[in-house]
């Protein structure tokens, strides 16, 4: 589906630094705002106000990267009284996602139109700090490429990606906590396994903002050297999650289950020094990165076999049309507490999406809530919530709001709780 997305934004001066820098952070701020990966742009139409002729935008755009952009640059229609020194764009784009387009107005520009930019419900405030540029974002994920973290950070972003693979996921948070990486990606549940403990540590430990969500779909795959068949495989190898996700698939060839410490890297490792009769459970993205014949797809027990994982960064993202919050609390140690901090969502009609307890760390039987809910902690609604919440609370930390992903959240006609 092919959509439109405008926006505006006024240079300091007709020259032609003031409208290169005025483009540059009109359109970063208009891909940020809309996840938007280069390569989903189609088209470019700008117009700047007859007093801004120093330079073309296009030619900005095209510095940036946009060289395979098809553009145009006019001159808007000298309305009297117009605003001043004014770029425009409408920007037609082919998202690989379902997107609801965000327009970006920025600074003086945003008085050109009143109906979308007028106190609460405003779709676009302006990022502050900057969050980083999606041209190239440098991304950190756990595994070796062709993880599934690698697949969840293309599906997510799409376009190219500066690659940081990590060990660990502490590594992931690090990279990111230092600058070495715009984002990091990390599985928080499995539709199968369920949530993934490190990870949810992770985020209390450290300072990272969730930036937004992503669910992929996970197809394992049978690899195995060129040439193989099916009959040639005596024993399996990939990492205990894969092979438990298969176990059905496994045992119904009566193979040997190997774990090994990740997906990918049993894939690389297969490649590298191939055994006889030795497969390895990894993605079709791992398949072609090292070219290894894929023997079988699909293989996983439960047809509906799903990640998700969250996008984190140091960053605050964009306010999209729908979002999630997520937060982690621990309660006071008195009866009803939980059901009391829970009852500040209820009576404000906030629909909780998931909700998960740990451990306490030096606290044996006390424990700490993660919850995930719909909406912005700007909303009015939310904000009420979250101050009932910090009242009742005995610490309370906000891990983000963020884009909710397609499907993660009730729509409108569904409503209520799930
Ligand atoms: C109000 C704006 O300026 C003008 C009016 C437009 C409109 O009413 O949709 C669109 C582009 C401009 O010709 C704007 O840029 O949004």
């Amino acid at each position: 589906m092919i959509c439109g997305i405008r926006g505006a934004i006024t240079a300091q001066a007709n020259t032609p630094e003031a409208i290169a820098s005025a483009t540059r952070t009109l359109l970063q701020a208009i891909a940020r705002a809309n996840h938007l990966a280069p390569d989903e742009i189609v088209a470019a139409w700008f117009t700047t106000t007859p007093d801004l002729n120093a330079a073309f935008p296009a030619a900005v755009a095209r510095e940036m990267g946009w060289t395979h952009v098809p553009m145009l640059c006019a001159q808007e229609i000298p309305v009297p009284d117009g605003l001043p020194r004014c770029i425009r764009v409408l920007l037609l784009v082919q998202p690989r996602r379902p997107l609801q387009p965000v327009p970006v107005y920025l600074g003086e520009a945003r008085r050109l139109r009143p109906d979308l930019f007028n106190g609460e419900g405003d779709p676009a405030p302006e990022p502050d700090p900057p969050p980083p540029t999606l041209t190239r974002p440098r991304v950190a994920f756990q595994g070796e490429p062709g993880a599934y973290s690698h697949e969840a950070a293309e599906r997510f972003f799409g376009g190219e990606l500066e690659l940081l693979p990590c060990t660990t996921f502490a590594e992931v948070a690090q990279a990111v906590e230092a600058g070495r990486a715009d984002f990091g990606i990390l599985p928080v549940e499995n539709s199968t396994a369920g949530s993934i403990n490190a990870v949810y540590d992770l985020l209390l430990e450290r300072d990272l903002r969730i930036w937004g969500e992503v669910i992929l779909r996970v197809r394992h795959c049978l690899l195995a050297p060129p040439g193989t068949s099916l009959s040639d495989i005596r024993a399996v190898r990939s990492h205990p999650q894969a092979l438990e996700q298969c176990a059905r698939f496994i045992a119904r060839h009566g193979w040997e289950a190997i774990a090994a410490p990740d997906t990918a890297g049993s894939a690389r490792m297969l490649a590298e020094r191939p055994e006889p009769g030795v497969a390895a459970i990894a993605s079709r993205l791992a398949a072609e990165r090292y070219s290894l014949a894929i023997l079988a797809e699909g293989i996983e027990d439960d047809p509906e076999n799903a990640t998700r994982f969250f996008i984190v960064s140091t960053y605050e993202p964009p306010r999209a049309a729908r979002n999630k919050t997520s937060i982690v609390f621990s309660t006071r140690h008195v009866p009803g507490a939980l059901h009391a901090c829970l009852g500040e969502f209820a009576a404000r009609g906030i629909n909780l999406t998931k909700l998960e307890s740990r451990p306490r760390r030096g606290r044996p039987w006390e424990y700490v809530f993660y919850v995930d809910f719909e909406g912005h902690w700007q909303d009015p609604a939310c904000r009420e919530a979250l101050l009932g919440l910090l009242q009742r609370a005995s610490f309370l930390k906000l891990l983000g709001s963020y884009p909710a992903a397609e499907g993660t959240v009730s729509s409108h006609e569904e409503g209520g709780e799930r």
